[in-house]
């Protein structure tokens, strides 16, 4: 049986959960639950605090886990990352009061309040800068207002909690993080976490992409062909109208629109863009 850990709560639960319904598996129809066991994919899921995550498959008490890069590499434990899966993006940055221009090594002698204290002192180590660092569990941007701390080093989604607490971001990020699958480091993943791995891979990939249809006049179709490529070979298909051909593309979902734009310049017609929930490349 594959023991796999998914957040229980916060930025990444949810999107975790659904990445693994869209992939086939069971999870946990009501939110306290901390198991689920899905016996006819084999596997069971352990709902595990996010930063807790990476030390229970580091251990090798669990086989893969779902959790986010900067609680990875702030945890310490020995894990490796074997898919990033494209929800949970966020930076973690350095950032003090607005009204002045910071750099990394004004933080030297000063108090820097994180809840990531490992990756903040590696970070700080990297530029040879000395700082009491402070840890907290949350809320970290409040720190400075309230006189605990001289800066912070926080996650950073829309910059929102930032800008609410007078703080700017500087430095380079310390982390660019996002949801990721990850397993012991070293550990050679048993056929059962390939194929967990390879479903959501199939996911990722469905995620990021659209399929394209349109129907294109023969002479127009070297023309529409370069725009929409596929990932092989796109297919062409007849229509009853000899004059005339069916064609089916993947493109990538960002370029979805102006793609089908260039199509429909170019003199293509009944272009249609769907979703695509799964595959396998
Ligand atoms: N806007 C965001 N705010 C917070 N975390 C985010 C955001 N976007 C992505 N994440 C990611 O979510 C993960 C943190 O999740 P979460 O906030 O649930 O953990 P936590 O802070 O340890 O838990 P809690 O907030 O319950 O104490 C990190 O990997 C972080 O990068
Ligand atoms: O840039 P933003 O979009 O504003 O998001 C970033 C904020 O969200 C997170 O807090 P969370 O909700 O996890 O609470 P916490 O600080 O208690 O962990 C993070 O720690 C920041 O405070
Ligand atoms: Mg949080």
């Amino acid at each position: 049986m594959l023991r796999v850990a998914v957040p229980n709560k916060g930025a990444l639960a949810v999107a975790a959960s659904e990445m693994l319904v869209e992939a086939g598996y069971r999870q946990r129809g009501e939110q306290r639950d901390l198991t689920v066991l899905d016996p006819s994919n084999e596997v069971e899921f352990f709902f595990l605090r996010p930063k807790d995550i990476a030390v229970y498959v580091g251990s090798g008490e669990l086989d893969l886990g779902i959790t986010g890069r900067d609680l990875a590499r702030d945890s310490g434990a020995p894990v490796t990352e074997v898919l990033a899966l494209g929800f949970g993006g966020s930076t973690f940055r350095y950032a003090a009061p607005a009204g002045r221009e910071w750099t990394v090594a004004d933080l030297d002698g000063k108090r820097l309040a994180t809840a990531y204290p490992r990756l903040v002192r590696d970070d700080l180590a990297g530029h040879g800068v000395k700082a009491d660092v402070i840890r907290l569990d949350g809320a970290v941007e409040i720190s400075v207002q309230l006189g605990v701390a001289d800066a912070i080093a926080d996650v950073v989604g829309s910059g929102r909690t930032l800008r609410q607490h007078n703080l700017v971001a500087f430095g380079d990020p310390i982390c660019v993080s996002e949801a990721v699958l990850v397993h012991r480091a070293e550990a050679t993943p048993s056929p059962d976490a390939e194929q967990l791995r390879a479903r959501l891979q199939g996911v990722v990939f469905a995620q990021q992409y659209m399929m394209l249809d349109y129907d294109c006049p023969k002479a127009l179709l070297d023309k529409a062909l370069e725009v929409t490529p596929g990932l092989e070979s796109p297919t062409v298909a007849p229509l009853a109208n000899p004059d005339w051909v069916a064609v089916r593309a993947m493109v990538p979902r960002k370029q979805a629109n102006p793609v089908m734009d260039t199509l429909w310049a170019i003199g293509a017609k009944a272009i249609l863009a769907s979703d695509i929930r799964s595959c396998r490349l």
